[in-house]
């Protein structure tokens, strides 16, 4: 920062700030080659301007993640990116003698972790953090992880093992369309908002195999259930009901065909995320089974504000 003196910039001062400057001209005039700078740390100077210009350009090369030392920056893409995800990909960053040297990624940070829990005599836990604001990628992000995890940390030998890996690694990936539809919203900055927090613990064997997961959960927006701010919506799960409901169910929750309610806002903009098979699936995954999921939407069909709705879309309250 320029010191004042008097009223006047400290000679010392000018020239530094004249220097940094010259520096930002410099270093901003070459940049046609920005896109190459794969660690925010290689950037000089380091303002604002410089590191933003840098992730800009590599936004527009396609190239999504970045290095900040140890730090891995993810930009959201906004747009699909198969290839960037792909099961050969995990592979190669999984099979790379040096999974650094390969172009940032967010399976360099996961094999990272995973090389780390190897590496030790005696097996310490490793945690990522995946932070940002709303929209910025967390929950893709994780759900990208976990991927990752369930295939480079199930390669056991015998085809039992192999079944049972293979049904661990499908009950950690069904895990996620049902905490979705139960805690995620469509909000101004994000269709599919988390409304809460989590920290999802995968346990690994002393081989290195995964062998289960656990998922706390916490600071959940319950007030959400009851109100929306305007152009908002509810939890996912009660739209999927009422778009996905059977006759029978119907008549069994209590949701009259075409009724609309008024603590369900927006039910006409249709998300991905409203599918309910998706969510009856993924429970059915995990162990829940279809008269314990009848059991779950029918209290959700009486307990919760569909109730509070009349078929005529008039609030009952
Ligand atoms: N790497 C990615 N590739 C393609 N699309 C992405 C990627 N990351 C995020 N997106 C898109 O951006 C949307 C928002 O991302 P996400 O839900 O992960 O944000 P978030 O940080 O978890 O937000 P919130 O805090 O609101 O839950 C996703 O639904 C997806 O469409």
């Amino acid at each position: 920062m320029r010191q004042q003196v008097n009223g006047h910039i400290s000679g010392s001062d000018a020239q530094a700030g004249e220097s940094i400057r010259e520096e930002l001209q410099e270093f901003l005039g070459g940049e046609a080659l920005l896109h190459q700078l794969d660690d925010l740390t290689k950037v000089n100077p380091v303002t604002l301007e410089t590191v933003l210009r840098c992730l800009q350009a590599r936004y527009s090369a396609d190239t999504f993640y970045t290095n900040a030392g140890c730090t891995l920056v993810a930009l959201n893409p906004f747009k699909p990116v198969p290839q960037l995800y792909s099961t050969e990909l995990m592979q190669e960053y999984h099979a790379a003698p040096q999974p650094q040297k390969l172009k940032p990624h967010i399976f360099t940070v996961g094999e990272q972790t995973y090389r780390n829990v190897k590496s030790l005599m005696e097996p310490v836990n490793q945690s990522i953090v995946v932070s940002g604001e709303s929209g910025a990628g967390k929950t893709w992000t994780s759900r990208c992880l976990m991927k990752f995890y369930a295939v480079v940390a199930a390669s056991p030998t015998s085809w039992e093992s192999h079944e049972i890996a293979e049904r661990i690694e499908q009950r950690i990936l069904n895990s996620n369309p049902v905490m979705e539809a139960f805690g995620n919203a469509g909000t101004l900055r994000n269709n599919n908002s988390s409304r809460f927090g989590k920290f999802i613990q995968l346990q690994l064997n002393r081989a290195q195999q995964m062998t289960g997961a656990a998922v706390q959960t916490y600071l959940l927006e319950k007030t959400r259930v009851a109100c929306q701010a305007s152009s908002e919506r509810n939890f996912h799960i009660f739209y999927q009901i009422c778009k996905g409901a059977s006759a029978d169910e119907r008549l069994q929750w209590h949701l009259p065909e075409g009724a609309t309610f008024s603590w369900l806002p927006n039910p006409e903009r249709t998300l991905e995320e409203d599918c309910f098979e998706v969510t009856r699936e993924a429970m059915l995954h995990l162990g829940i089974d279809a008269p314990t999921q009848n059991n779950i939407f029918q209290v959700r069909g009486k307990a919760t504000p569909l109730t509070c709705g009349s078929g005529d879309g008039q609030p009952v309250l």
